[in-house]
């Protein structure tokens, strides 16, 4: 048999003819496979384009709401229960404290329909487990993003939600150096739309927000009270919080909504964030890994008033429970509205070393630690929260140890 090479270049000329009829039907295969190669590099970059629609639609607008049987999902779940209940709109519903929030409520008797982009900032796996738990409890989590203008006016359609418990945020304060314009999407921009559409309902409802005990920046005044200042941020996340206040504020004072804004310390619990140090370090651990221990100047520890998640959850449904009501409706103001800003905090600072002796003596493994100093990335060298305003207004209980 000849080989390709002896096909396409023979060797006698009395094969010249029938070269060219080889070479016209190899001519003819090359360019259909030419073609073939075209079509598939034609159906991958679509397939391709497709995916990063979907992604860049799960990320931030997902086209799955809508419908009959979705309206009747919203409806049911947004249902009260109780007398004197409220129905509320959890946002950032799969998140950390926002799943234990939809949880609490529920428990009681309250409506509670969530909201949730499932983003990838961490696995969104565990996003999906914690929404599987909540529609266990008949909560149903919309899928989709708090900058989908026309989600949230079919949700406010659907359900008149009583209050707002407003949790969806661009979490983390390192994450704020790669990924900046995730904290304005959300922390901002998400914001701002989720308040045009509270203020535009009917009735509108009461607000309650999650700020951040990073809004305290570089203050030195210990412990932090709400009245200190707020004025020199150590990170972008930080920065777009205090915004957040200064915005919720506006809305509060031309559109009569009720708001509260919840500065939360640290929140560590079950179903806690994989990005934070608690839950990184004890992987680590477990794996035999190293940890990085952060330390401030002259080797002074790092410390902060971590939080238990159920007295975060008391907190926000303390403030839920104490809002007042918004006073506007359709976008017009009626009268002012209670303006509201509280520390959750465990008013009991731990050193991270502390913290990794905890989870070293609870794992029974020893820490390989490796004690750097506290990079400029935004971090703070301690927090510690005043909460004398929380517990004056919804009876917040002070220095749980666990
Ligand atoms: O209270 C808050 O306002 C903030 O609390 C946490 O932020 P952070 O306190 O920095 O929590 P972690 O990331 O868990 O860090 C806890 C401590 O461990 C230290 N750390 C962190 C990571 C690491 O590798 N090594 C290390 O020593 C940090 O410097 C910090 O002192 C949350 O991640 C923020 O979303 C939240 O808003």
């Amino acid at each position: 048999m000849p080989s390709l090479e002896e096909e396409l270049f023979p060797s006698t000329p009395g094969k010249f003819k029938d070269r060219n009829r080889h070479f016209h039907r190899c001519f003819a295969s090359t360019s259909t496979m030419f073609l073939w190669a075209l079509f598939l590099i034609a159906l991958t970059a679509s397939y391709l384009c497709f995916q990063s629609f979907v992604d860049s639609g799960n990320r931030y607008f997902s086209a799955t709401w809508g419908g009959h049987h979705w309206e009747k999902q919203v409806r049911t779940s947004a249902q009260i229960r109780r007398s004197h209940g409220m129905s509320v709109l959890v946002t950032g519903a799969a998140g950390f404290v926002g799943s234990h929030v939809s949880l609490a409520l529920k428990k009681r008797g309250d409506g509670v329909v969530g909201l949730d982009n499932f983003n990838n900032y961490y696995d969104p796996s565990l996003k999906k487990a914690r929404k599987n738990l909540l529609n266990e409890q008949d909560i149903f989590v919309v899928e989709g993003d708090i900058n989908d203008s026309k989600l949230l006016l079919k949700l406010f359609d659907i359900a008149g939600f009583t209050h707002v418990m407003h949790l969806a945020a661009q979490a983390g304060v390192r994450y704020a150096m790669e990924n900046p314009n995730s904290y304005v999407h959300s922390n901002i921009a998400g914001l701002v739309t989720l308040l045009e559409a509270c203020k535009n309902a009917n009735p509108q409802p009461a607000i309650v927000w999650a700020s951040s005990s990073s809004v305290y920046g570089l203050n030195e005044k210990v412990p932090f009270s709400e009245s200190d200042r707020t004025d020199q941020p150590a990170s972008l996340y930080a920065a777009t919080k205090k915004a957040g206040e200064e915005i919720t504020h506006t809305y509060n004072h031309i559109y009569g909504l009720s708001i509260t804004g919840l500065r939360f310390f640290t929140v560590y619990g079950p179903w806690g964030r994989p990005d934070m140090a608690y839950f990184s370090f004890t992987r680590n651990i477990l794996q035999g890994k190293p940890i990085t221990v952060y330390r401030g100047k002259n080797r002074v520890d790092l410390a902060r008033d971590f939080t238990y998640i159920d007295d975060v959850v008391k907190g926000c449904i303390g403030s839920l429970d104490t809002s007042g009501k918004s006073t506007g409706s359709g976008g017009k103001k009626r009268g002012p509205a209670p303006y509201r800003i509280f520390n959750l905090g465990n008013t009991s600072p731990v050193t991270v070393p502390m913290m990794v002796g905890m989870l070293e003596k609870h794992l029974k493994v020893k820490a390989k630690k490796n004690f750097v100093v506290m990079p400029g990335n935004g971090d703070v060298p301690f927090t510690h929260a005043n909460i004398s305003s929380a517990r004056k207004e919804f009876g917040m209980r002070e220095a749980r140890r666990k």
